[in-house]
């Protein structure tokens, strides 16, 4: 657990980056830092590993002040990824793994291996290892970054921005990777960035902070999406936030109706698209066990007949919600979700961590 306690940050020029700030980000989770520009995000992040001293409050890891453990020490247990990587240039892409082994004096061969596995870790392949930064790509750096945080195995990773350099897809992807990586590993992590999709997707726990590093709420993405504390941070989450919403609502339990005579399938039950005139028309697939409302809604979307095809892991189609099932689904949830809705304006508690229930 990493503890910010009243925590305030004032640059020796008077400016105010973070203001009493107390948030908790819990072991074993991602906590996402998320605000606008100068917000003081990259601040809270560096006063952890202490590249930046508190002006007053305190930060602790576990039970102990961050200000009572010299910086190297702390920092050999304190992962830190930034935008870009922040690779040296002239070092090869094992050895940039290898930095951290290399400090703590392990020796050559058995830093070499450990940095190996991790490359394979973070899906790089071992024919990279011998290049250097600029022979890979931004995606690929990004991955070694993130290999050489893990290097001595921290339990605490920080991470600035780590995706923002590279392109909408390989960002995609880059975060499902940490996804898979952090159910493995279970570090404590805290993630900085500015954008909310990015904080919804990843955060156990999002903080949204304001101009002036003040917390605006700290919850569960499910729960700052529905139940956003101001103005400002309903504003920040953007305007989709009710489908967005429907991420969090699984699919399981929706109404499963038999598969009609017009959907096509091959050999093994796997649908190949709707019968018409003209040839096989478009069709959507969601897995009830496994996905969400919006996956489901998703499905409906991308067959014109408006029915959505359940599917079980194999890709089977097991059912169809037809659009009428879906609406009814819709309805209710929207209903339910009335109840909770504060009022515009209205203030809703800000350390509710709990998850949206279907
Ligand atoms: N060394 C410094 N001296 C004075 N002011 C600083 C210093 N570093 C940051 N600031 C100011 O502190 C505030 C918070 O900066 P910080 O970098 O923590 O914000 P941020 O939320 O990470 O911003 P961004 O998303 O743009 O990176 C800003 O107003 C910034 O200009």
């Amino acid at each position: 657990m990493i503890t910010f306690e009243d925590v305030t940050k004032r640059y020796p020029d008077g400016t105010v980056a973070v203001d009493h700030l107390s948030l908790q980000a819990p072991t074993g989770a991602i906590t996402v830092l998320v605000g606008p520009s100068g917000c003081g995000k990259t601040t809270s992040l560096r006063m952890i590993n202490r590249m930046i001293d508190a002006t007053s409050g305190r930060i602790l890891l576990d039970d102990q002040d961050v200000r009572a453990i010299d910086p190297p020490t702390l920092r050999r247990g304190i992962g830190y990824v930034i935008q870009q990587a922040g690779l040296f240039p002239h070092r090869k892409i094992v050895d940039n793994v290898a930095t951290v082994p290399y400090l703590l004096g392990w020796d050559k061969k058995k830093a070499r291996a450990r940095a190996m596995e991790l490359l394979e870790l973070v899906g790089l392949d071992a024919k990279l290892a011998n290049r250097y930064p600029f022979q890979l790509s931004g995606g690929q750096q990004q991955r070694v970054g993130v290999a050489r945080a893990l290097a001595a195995d921290p339990p605490v990773l920080l991470m600035d921005e780590p995706f923002s350099a590279v392109d909408p897809i390989v960002r995609a992807s880059l975060q499902d990777e940490l996804l898979a990586l952090q159910s493995e590993l279970n570090k404590t992590i805290v993630f900085v960035t500015h954008d909310i999709d990015e904080a919804i997707k990843l955060g156990d726990v999002v903080a949204v902070l304001r101009v002036g590093g003040h917390l605006a709420q700290m919850a569960a993405p499910a729960t700052l999406l529905s139940e956003p504390a101001d103005d400002f941070v309903r504003e920040f989450l953007g305007r989709d936030r009710g489908i967005r919403r429907l991420s969090f609502v699984p699919a399981k339990g929706v109404r499963l109706g038999p598969l009609p005579d017009d959907l096509v399938v091959d050999a093994d039950g796997r649908p190949l698209g709707w019968r018409s005139d003209g040839g096989l028309l478009p069709y959507g697939t969601f897995n009830p066990e496994r996905d969400s409302l919006r996956a489901a809604l998703d499905a409906a979307l991308l067959s014109p007949n408006g029915a959505a095809i359940a599917a079980d892991g194999d890709g089977r189609a097991v059912g169809v919600v037809t659009r009428d099932a879906l609406d009814d689904v819709l309805i209710r949830y929207a209903e339910k979700s009335l109840e909770h809705e504060p009022e515009p304006g209205e203030r809703v508690a800000a350390d509710d961590h709990g998850r949206a229930e279907p």
